[in-house]
């Protein structure tokens, strides 16, 4: 057990921090060596596993991230793109690998993990299931197949507590569409439409979120032609998949060099 490799979860009272806490102690493949939380949480200095209501797991929840990083191979950091940016810089330091399921990141934050990736491998996708990658491989051929008569629009939902929109795998849905058509979603994204629009922009890719309940997470890409119409389409029931694939790639990571990764690298698609 003790040789086994050492991961850290950061934001561990989250609703994906308590499931990565559970699918790395679970696994057989890695150890829980350190469960994080910010200064001033009640569940710092208290046993995680009776934090998360279960038995004693023996790791005490702490609020330092460099040293709980020194005595990992890997840091799995489902959290906000602040911490994430910061985690990086300390990752880095630790010369752990680092792997980011964080979404709702901005240029600048992206332009820091870039720095970071020159000391440690980083490994990040805006979604860490299986299906959701297959899915934008199979999202990138039809659009390449398809020509620009036919409308791409992307429809995510998630439950209400998520913060950032569009989600993290629309985004990665659209990019793979863009990517098949030969253009740069930047230049053609259309979102949030509301009030007098005007008609659809010839070659936009579309984007509309739906927040409500505790949805974990649907993504529709729709290719709308004339007469007939397209739907590939993702349904997550269960956090699990993204824990699953999150361990798998703090694994992989660990035989890495230093640089930048996503689970495309991690599932060999
Ligand atoms: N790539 C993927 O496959 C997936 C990505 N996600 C993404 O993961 C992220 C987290 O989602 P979810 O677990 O639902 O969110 P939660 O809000 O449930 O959890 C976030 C955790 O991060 C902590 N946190 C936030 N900011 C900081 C900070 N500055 N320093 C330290 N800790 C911090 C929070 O602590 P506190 O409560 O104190 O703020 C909380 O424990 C989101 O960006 C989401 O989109 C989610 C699922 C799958
Ligand atoms: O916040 C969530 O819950 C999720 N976030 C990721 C995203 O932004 O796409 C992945 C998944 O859909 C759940």
């Amino acid at each position: 057990m003790d040789d086994l490799p050492g991961i850290v979860v950061t934001g561990v009272s989250g609703r994906m921090g308590q499931m990565l806490a559970r699918e790395v102690t679970a696994s057989g493949k890695a150890r829980l060596v350190g469960a994080l939380e910010r200064p001033g949480h009640d569940w710092v200095g208290r046993d995680l596993g009776a934090c998360m209501g279960g038995a004693a797991l023996g790791v005490t929840v702490e609020d330092d991230p460099l040293p709980a990083f020194a005595r990992a191979r890997a840091v799995i950091d489902f959290t906000a793109p602040a911490a994430t940016v910061a985690f990086a810089g300390l990752a880095a330091q630790a010369r752990a690998v680092h792997v980011i399921g964080t979404t709702g990141l901005a240029p600048a934050d992206l332009e820091a993990l870039e720095a970071a990736s020159h000391h440690a491998a980083i490994i990040r996708a805006g979604n860490m299931s299986l299906g959701v990658n297959l899915l934008a491989g199979l999202v990138r051929k039809v659009a390449a197949a398809l020509d620009a008569d036919w409308d791409i629009e992307v429809v995510e939902a998630h439950h209400r507590m998520k913060v950032d929109a569009p989600s993290g795998t629309a985004l990665m849905l659209g990019e793979a569409a863009a990517e098949g058509r030969g253009i740069a979603l930047a230049d053609n994204m259309e979102s949030g439409r509301h009030g007098l629009t005007g008609a659809r922009a010839p070659g936009a890719i579309g984007f509309s979120a739906i927040r409500g309940g505790d949805i974990v997470g649907e993504h529709d890409v729709i290719f709308a032609g004339a007469g007939e119409r397209l739907v590939l389409r993702h349904v997550a029931t269960d956090r699990a998949i993204f824990a699953r694939g999150a361990l798998r790639a703090a694994l992989w990571g660990m035989d890495q060099k230093p640089g930048q990764y996503d689970m495309v690298d991690v599932l060999g698609l």
